[in-house]
């Protein structure tokens, strides 16, 4: 892992390894447009192609249906099956408190405006299940899904070499009361979900994380088609800001967490003592030597650095430029640092706070953005799920108040008939 000194690296500099891969990487733009391309055009047959050349598997139908769903569930330990309960509790707690309702606003007298929450009638989720199968994103998108009352929830994730899903992604699906969940990863996924295809239904809007063949896919259809997307939530990212309360092994232990997710992870250490990370790339390595993803992990470390800062204040100025998915505050004087984040995923307060808490369990949603997006995008919630649509009355009294005014603004406007709509009216 290189490490820069934050005071020797120009602005130029510190932009330039703030940088993800992204759109440079036309070899990924120009696969994902041919798969998404063949959707379109061959809809199911190029889904059983795409399982035969991507997930290896021969696959007889796209899903599998509540009949399935039961049978694969039913094989789930009982500790899996306590915990993805509690989870769910946690994540539904959260998420419900998320709801809100809007007062009416008389913003003149007889001139009433207000907003109300219509869920987004057919929704489309990405589970993640090329490396490792995601229960978690399951999870995460389909409770606010539900809270949010959207009438079709359609569920893709890659096949299982068995040509099925597994028996934790089955029991969410029971837990959610999702009865399909279509075979298809990839770009591939996205584009079924975005055109329809004879089995996968046409969504209004994709949810999900993926890899990047995923995310590329998502950013392409939401420019070409009617569909629109959560945000980029691509390869998994976390940045450490640690001082001396900091513990090196935990710290370590955040980095790889999220290296584990693919060889393309970012796992960013900034810290304003030479020594903390001295002895946090001493345990990552000591830490490594026992993961089983050992060789991805090791990958996305070494594609990772350390930037050594000369107090936390200057630490957090460069992670609002790098806008992590995930930032950690490694510290004991993290509420002093609050007020100074601006761009972040979500935010995992102290020592005693692992980023994997979140990932899970803890409540908070992990489809976050990426690749910087966090500089604009919020993570999922259960807004992400709805619309708001605006409603105005105007009384006789409202449009007395009001007249005169659209009407000169409509005039100055050279917009004759705005003023006439008024206008008769006020006769
Ligand atoms: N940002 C977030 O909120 C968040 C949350 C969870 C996971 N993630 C990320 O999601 C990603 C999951 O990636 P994954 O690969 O394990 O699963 P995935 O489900 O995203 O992708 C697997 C699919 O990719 C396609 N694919 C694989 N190789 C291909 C190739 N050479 N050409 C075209 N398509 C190909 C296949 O169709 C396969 O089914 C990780 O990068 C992880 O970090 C992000
Ligand atoms: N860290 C991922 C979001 O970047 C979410 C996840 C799912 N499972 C484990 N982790
Ligand atoms: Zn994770």
């Amino acid at each position: 892992m290189k490490i820069y000194s934050y005071t020797d690296l120009s602005k130029q500099e510190i932009e330039s390894i703030c940088l993800r891969q992204l759109e440079d990487d036309t070899t990924i733009q120009d696969r994902v447009k041919s798969i998404v391309d063949a959707v379109k055009t061959d809809g199911d047959k190029a889904l059983f192609s795409f399982a035969k050349q991507f997930d290896q598997v021969e696959l007889s139908q796209l899903f599998i249906d509540k009949k399935e769903i039961e049978e694969i569930a039913s094989s789930i330990p009982a500790d899996a099956k306590a915990a993805i309960d509690t989870a769910y509790q946690n994540i539904r707690t959260f998420h419900a408190a998320q709801a809100s309702k809007e007062e009416k606003i008389e913003t003149m007298p007889g001139v009433t405006c207000w907003r109300e929450t219509r869920a987004i009638d057919r929704v489309g989720l990405y589970i993640p299940g090329g490396s490792a199968v995601l229960p978690s994103t399951f999870l995460m998108l389909g409770i606010p899904a539900t809270l949010a009352g959207c009438k079709e929830i359609v569920v893709c994730s890659p096949p299982q070499k068995d040509g099925k899903t597994n028996c934790y992604l089955a029991y969410c699906a029971l837990k959610l009361g999702i009865e399909k969940i279509y075979l298809v990863g990839g770009a591939q996924a996205v584009a079924a979900m975005a055109y329809g295809t004879e089995s996968v239904p046409k969504v209004y809007k994709i949810f999900g994380p993926g890899n990047r063949y995923v995310t590329q896919a998502k950013q392409l259809i939401q420019s070409t088609t009617m569909t629109a997307i959560d945000m980029p939530a691509g390869p998994s990212e976390v940045l450490v800001l640690a001082d001396e309360t900091a513990n090196p092994s935990y710290i370590a232990s955040d980095l790889l967490a999220q290296a584990e997710h693919g060889a393309d992870s970012q796992t960013i250490l900034v810290s304003t003592s030479n020594e903390i990370i001295t002895k946090t790339l001493e345990q990552v390595e000591i830490q490594l030597k026992d993961l089983p993803r050992k060789d991805v992990t090791a990958l996305a470390i070494a594609n990772s650095y350390a930037v050594l800062v000369n107090d936390l204040e200057q630490g957090m100025e460069f992670s609002n430029t790098y806008a992590p998915e995930h930032l950690i505050l490694s510290t004991d004087h993290f509420e002093q640092l609050i007020p100074l984040i601006s761009n972040a995923g979500s935010v995992f307060l102290g020592n005693l706070t692992p980023e994997s808490a979140g990932d899970y369990a803890s409540g908070t949603n992990h489809t976050l953005p990426t690749s910087g997006f966090a500089k604009a995008y919020s993570g999922v919630s259960l807004d992400s799920f709805v619309k708001k649509i605006t409603f105005q009355h105007i009384s006789p009294r409202g449009l007395q108040n009001i007249g005169a005014t659209v009407e000169v603004l409509a005039e100055a406007e050279g917009l004759r008939a705005h003023r006439n709509a008024i206008s008769i009216r006020l006769k």
